[in-house]
């Protein structure tokens, strides 16, 4: 890529998530860098507003990953080394993660950014009707211009504390939200052909193409004690942020203004390119990854609206449901003479969707008791036939 291109990637970013790791976040395990954070909350404050004073050409919606719980948590509970047994590693990230969210909730207000706390386990992202709910809180959060702090859910989970990395929770994060960019800050300027802590030769890698596996083959282990990932993890993840058409930049968490900087579009740190689009990745992800469970005919209008307008498919525009299908399940969406249209996830059980064929959306909450969305299938999960 270009100068000028990879500078655009960064600047045209307007979703972005920022992951932070445990190293960084607890200053090795000494306690949560005050100053560090605080860093952090002005540049995401600066970004949420994209003000032309700060360089910016516009508004950002940012998401943060913090890491730091369990190093916290151990730092308060005088724990000098990390438990070995999953339940006190549990207790450490309990204790560890009211101080993170106290910290964030503190920083971010101080530069009049109201904050949310999500924690989410691996497996609420595999089920897909919480990967649905989880992906609307956090759309409907960055709406009310809240900045959402995510850290995995270790208290619930068992073996995945053991393997658990924010590197991948960062990802996963960046594959609901479809982020543009996937910021990865660390301990290093980014990645090196080897891991500078064991090869004072290892040269800097300023770009690659995300899912590029020589990339794999450079990135070693976590360096420290605290961190828990390493470079291998963030590599990874890189690959997973591009399935959405994500790029990724991994970057010194200390280097000054280094998020306000990228927004910039000053390179710094390592850039992986995501080499497909978003739509295009989202498109290729409904087709490789999901069986079609039913199907919805819709009337002339919302036909005409879903293909000429992009717009989403509401209740009313239904005539007819098919098959039996949960929330979240991909369905076809067929025209009046049959032929499909589209596909997309449904908002909506079967049994629910047969309710509310032809009511308009305002009467979803007196026939079903509540109302997930007002649309049946929102645009944005919403992918045109040829
Ligand atoms: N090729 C590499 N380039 C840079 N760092 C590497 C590489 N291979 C391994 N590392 C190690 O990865 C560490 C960063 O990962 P980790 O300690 O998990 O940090 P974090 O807590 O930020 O996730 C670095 O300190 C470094 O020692
Ligand atoms: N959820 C864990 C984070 C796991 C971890 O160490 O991640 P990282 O430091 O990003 O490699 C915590 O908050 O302690």
């Amino acid at each position: 890529m270009t100068q000028q291109e990879t500078s655009d990637v960064l600047r045209n970013a307007r979703r972005i998530v920022v992951k932070v790791g445990s190293s960084l976040v607890t200053n090795d395990g000494r306690g949560l860098d005050e100053q560090a954070i605080g860093e952090w909350c002005r540049q995401m404050a600066q970004l949420a507003e994209g003000s032309p004073e700060a360089g910016l050409n516009g508004r950002r919606e940012v998401i943060m990953v913090s890491s730091g719980a369990v190093a916290e948590g151990m730092k308060r509970l005088g724990w000098a080394k990390r438990p070995r047994e999953i339940n006190e590693l549990q207790a450490a990230a309990a204790v560890g993660q009211m101080g993170l969210a106290q910290m964030y909730e503190t920083k971010l207000r101080e530069h009049g950014l109201r904050s949310a706390q999500v924690l989410l386990t691996h497996a609420d992202l595999a089920d897909r009707e919480r990967y649905l709910n989880a992906r609307s809180t956090l759309l409907t959060l960055l709406q009310h211009q809240v900045l959402p702090v995510i850290n995995e859910n270790d208290t619930v989970v068992n073996d995945e504390i053991k393997f658990g990395d924010n590197d991948t929770l960062g990802a996963l994060v960046a594959n609901l939200v479809e982020a543009d960019l996937l910021v990865i800050l660390t301990d290093q300027k980014g990645l090196y052909t080897a891991d500078p802590r064991q090869n004072p030769n290892a040269e800097f890698v300023h770009e690659g193409r995300a899912g590029d596996r020589a990339l794999e083959l450079m990135a070693g282990g976590a360096g420290s004690s605290i961190g828990k990932g390493g470079m291998l993890t963030k590599i990874v993840a890189a690959r997973r942020a591009a399935g959405s058409g994500a790029s990724t930049v991994i970057a010194w968490g200390r280097e000054p203004d280094a998020l306000l900087r990228l927004a910039r579009g000053e390179r710094i740190g390592t850039l992986l390119v995501a080499p497909t689009q978003k739509t295009q990745a989202r498109k290729q992800w409904m087709a490789d990854h999901l069986q079609l469970r039913g199907a919805l005919s819709v009337d002339t209008g919302a036909a005409a609206k879903l293909r000429g307008e992009g717009k989403s498919l509401l209740p009313v525009g239904m005539t007819a449901i098919e098959g039996v299908f949960s929330r979240g399940d991909v369905v076809a969406i067929r025209d009046e003479a049959g032929a499909e249209i589209a596909r997309g996830l449904a908002n909506y059980s079967s049994a629910e969707a047969r309710l509310l064929c032809r009511k308009p959306s305002s009467q979803i909450e007196a026939l079903l008791g509540y109302m997930a969305e007002p649309e049946m299938v929102h645009r944005d999960n919403l992918v045109l036939s040829r």
